[in-house]
């Protein structure tokens, strides 16, 4: 189990993380998220060992992780960490690239490793070309079967996908992920990209300011995000002051709904009058004005800009999202 206690870490003097706490059991998917440069990539380089934090500790298990200052070659046996930049060797092809930490004492079982995770990693065409002569994608995709060749007991991804063209990405993801689970390897994945987490993730989280604005599981807070900052992080939400609906008139509170909550009616509801309309692919996406709300919210049929449409939420949705 990874411990992370009371953890705080400047650049020169310039405050990054303050007073981060959380703890990863075995096997458990943990995904860090919060807007660019809030400290995603720092913390990652922290754990691993490669920034040394300035208060706090880390622990896996009863062993210490040491920072530089205290251990020369960052990086223990456990864990492994696969950053923007891919450690990779060049001139050398995939395959070997993927086998070099095997073991050549049991040949066979090299041999079905590798097939293995190029298989994982949907290389298996590739396996003779040297590395160099791959695309950044497909060299994203060997250091990833490289890490995972080193069996690790702890994995940290930063941005493991950012390379990844679509048509790969969710393959991969799957691919990626269920191997971990199967594995009861745990994982911190720091990525700006909900369909991480959504699927994967147990627990989420935030980092805002600094520090751990919300550490929870990943269901929970998709259904009940506790501010707008981390509903966007899902998708497009709105925060919507519930006394612009009728029956909810005297109460002075906003509540966050998704995009894809409302429903559209040409009679009652919300009256919001059409601004944009966005082809999004499997919808549109319409933005609205009501008073002097701005809604976004998903249509399956597009609306021609400044008609009026109404707009429900449902009750369930409400009454969760006004809870305390
Ligand atoms: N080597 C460095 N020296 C000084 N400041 C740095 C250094 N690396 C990062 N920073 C700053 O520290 C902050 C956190 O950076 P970090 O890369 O950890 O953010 P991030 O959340 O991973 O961002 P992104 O999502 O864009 O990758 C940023 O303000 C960044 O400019």
């Amino acid at each position: 189990m990874l411990q992370v206690n009371s953890l705080s870490f400047a650049y020169d003097k310039i405050p990054v993380l303050t007073d981060i706490n959380f703890k990863v059991a075995k096997g458990e998917h943990i995904s860090i998220v919060g807007e660019s440069g809030c400290g995603k990539s720092t913390l990652l380089k922290i754990i691993y060992g490669l920034l040394q934090p300035n208060q706090g500790d880390i622990f896996w298990g009863e062993k210490q992780v040491l920072g530089p200052d205290f251990n020369l070659v960052p990086g223990e046996s456990y864990m492994k960490y696969l950053s923007q930049d891919f450690d990779l060797m060049p001139f050398t092809t995939v395959a070997e690239n993927v086998s070099q930490f095997l073991s050549v004492f049991y040949p066979e079982e090299l041999k079905a490793r590798t097939a293995e995770l190029l298989e994982m990693i949907d290389m298996v065409p590739f396996a003779k070309v040297k590395v160099k002569n791959l695309s950044g994608g497909q060299q994203q995709r060997v250091a990833l079967a490289r890490v995972l060749a080193q069996k690790p007991e702890l994995l940290l991804l930063d941005e493991p996908f950012g390379h990844i063209d679509n048509f790969r990405k969710n393959q991969l993801r799957r691919n990626l992920f269920g191997y971990l689970k199967k594995e009861k390897i745990s994982c911190i994945t720091a990525t700006h990209d909900y369909q991480d987490i959504l699927p994967y993730a147990n627990r989420i989280i935030v980092l805002k300011d600094q520090e751990i604005m919300v550490d929870a599981n990943t269901k929970d807070l998709y259904n009940n995000p506790k501010n707008i900052y981390t509903a966007t992080l899902f998708g497009e939400a709105n925060h919507i002051p519930i006394n612009i609906i009728k029956s909810y008139g005297d109460v002075e509170r906003k509540i966050i709904v998704y995009a894809h909550e409302f429903r559209i009616s040409n009679k009652s509801g919300i009256p919001t009058t059409v601004e944009k309309c966005y082809f999004m692919g499997s919808h549109f996406l319409i933005e609205g004005l009501s008073g002097e709300n701005r809604i976004r919210f998903n249509s399956d049929e597009s609306i021609p800009e400044g008609k009026q449409v109404f707009l429900n939420i449902a009750l369930e949705t409400i009454n969760q999202r006004l809870k305390p």
